[in-house]
C-alpha cells in the first residue's frame, strides 16, 4: 500500500530551488525523511498538505492529489508544524478541544478525544495551565497531540526533538515508535540528527539541496555499509594496496582503513594480509556504518 508518492516533485523559490525532481515512494510505518537545514524537509511537508504549490511534478497521498484535494488531505492526516505557534493564554486541554473542533467533532467528543490523546502524549494534571508558562517538551508534546486529535491515518512530525533535551529526546522518539505500532497511525517523521531516526523508523528517505540522496528500508540502510575498521600502527598505505589487489574495497578515514564486507572470507582475507606484511595491528572492528555515513564522500584508494 502506499501512503505517499512524489514524482519529480519540484519547488523554486525566487533564489533557491527547495524541492529539485524529487522522485519517492512511502509505504505504511514510520518514515525518516532525513536532511541538513535547508534540504527541503518542510517544503515537502506543506506541499504534500496542499498548503504549497508545487512548482512541477505531482504528489498524492493516501491516493488524493494535493493540487486539488488538499482540504480532504487535511481532514485525514495530522500535521506538527515545527516551530512554535501554540496560544500562550490557552491551556492544553482548551487548545486541543478547539483544534479537534474545527476537525468537526461535536463538543463532547472533542472533550473525549483530547482528554485521551493529552495523556497519551504523557500531559497530566500540567493540561489545565497556561501553555506559556511550559517547557519546550511540554509544547512538543501539546503539538503532537493536536496533531493525533482527529484520528489521522497519517501524521507528519516535522522536527518533532527539536529543542529538546536527551531524556525529552528520548520519550518523543519512543512517543513516535508507539504511534506507528500501537494506534496503527503511519508516520512521516522529520529530522537533521540522522542518528536518531535510526532507532524509531521502518524506513528512511535522506534528502540534500531539494534532491533524493537515497530511499531505503531501516535494514538495508545498516546492512549495505557494513564495514571493518582496521587501525594498523604503521603500513597502511601498503595493507589497502593489498588488500585491493586480492579484491576488497578499502577507504581510508583518517589514519583507519574501512574495509567493506563483501562476503565472510574478507576478515580471512584481512588477517592474512596483516600477517603477510608483518604489521602491528592496533584496531579491526566490524561496525555497522550508521545513517550519517551516508553523507561522507568516501576517499576511494
Ligand atoms: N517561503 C519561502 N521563500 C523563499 N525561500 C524559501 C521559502 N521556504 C523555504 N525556502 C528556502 O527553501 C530551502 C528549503 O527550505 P526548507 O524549510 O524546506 O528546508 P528544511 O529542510 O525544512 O530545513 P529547516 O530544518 O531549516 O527548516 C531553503 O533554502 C529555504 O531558505
Amino acid at each position: 500500500m502506499t501512503i505517499l508518492a512524489t514524482e519529480g516533485l519540484t519547488r523554486r523559490f525566487p533564489r533557491v530551488t527547495a524541492l529539485d525532481q524529487l522522485t519517492v515512494t512511502v509505504g505504511p510505518g514510520v518514515t525518516g525523511l532525513v536532511g541538513a537545514n535547508g534540504a527541503g524537509k518542510s517544503t515537502l511537508i506543506k506541499i504534500l498538505l496542499g498548503l504549497l504549490e508545487p512548482s512541477g511534478g505531482t504528489a498524492q497521498v493516501l491516493g488524493m492529489d494535493v493540487t486539488t484535494r488538499g482540504a480532504e488531505i487535511r481532514r485525514v492526516v495530522g500535521y506538527m508544524p515545527e516551530h512554535d505557534c501554540l496560544p500562550p493564554d490557552l491551556s492544553a486541554t482548551e487548545f486541543t478541544v478547539h483544534m479537534a473542533q474545527m476537525s468537526g467533532l461535536t463538543r463532547t467528543a472533542a472533550r473525549e478525544r483530547a482528554a485521551d490523546v493529552l495523556r497519551h502524549v504523557g500531559l497530566y494534571e500540567e493540561r489545565y495551565r497556561a501553555m506559556g508558562g511550559y517547557s519546550t517538551g511540554m509544547k512538543q508534546r501539546v503539538k503532537l497531540a493536536q496533531a493525533l486529535v482527529h484520528d489521522p491515518r497519517l501524521v507528519l512530525l516535522d522536527e518533532p526533538t527539536n529543542g529538546l533535551d536527551p531524556q525529552g529526546r528520548d520519550e518523543m522518539l519512543a512517543l513516535i515508535r508507539r504511534i506507528g505500532s500501537e494506534f496503527g497511525i503511519s508516520v512521516l517523521v522529520t529530522s537533521h540528527l540522522l542518528g536518531e531516526l535510526e532507532r524509531v523508523c521502518d524506513h528512511v528517505i535522506v534528502i540534500d539541496g531539494g534532491k533524493l540522496l537515497r530511499s531505503s528500508a531501516i535494514g538495508e540502510f545498516t546492512q549495505s555499509t557494513q564495514t571493518v575498521t582496521v587501525e594498523v600502527e604503521e603500513g597502511q598505505d601498503a595493507l589497502a594496496a593489498r588488500l585491493t589487489e586480492l579484491g576488497e574495497t578499502v577507504t581510508f578515514h583518517g589514519r583507519m582503513l574501512l574495509v567493506h564486507v563483501r562476503a565472510p572470507e574478507t576478515f580471512d582475507t584481512l588477517r592474512d594480509a596483516v600477517c603477510e606484511l608483518d604489521l602491528s595491528l592496533i584496531r579491526m572492528e566490524q561496525g555497522r556504518q550508521r545513517i550519517e555515513d551516508v553523507f561522507r564522500e568516501p576517499v576511494n584508494v
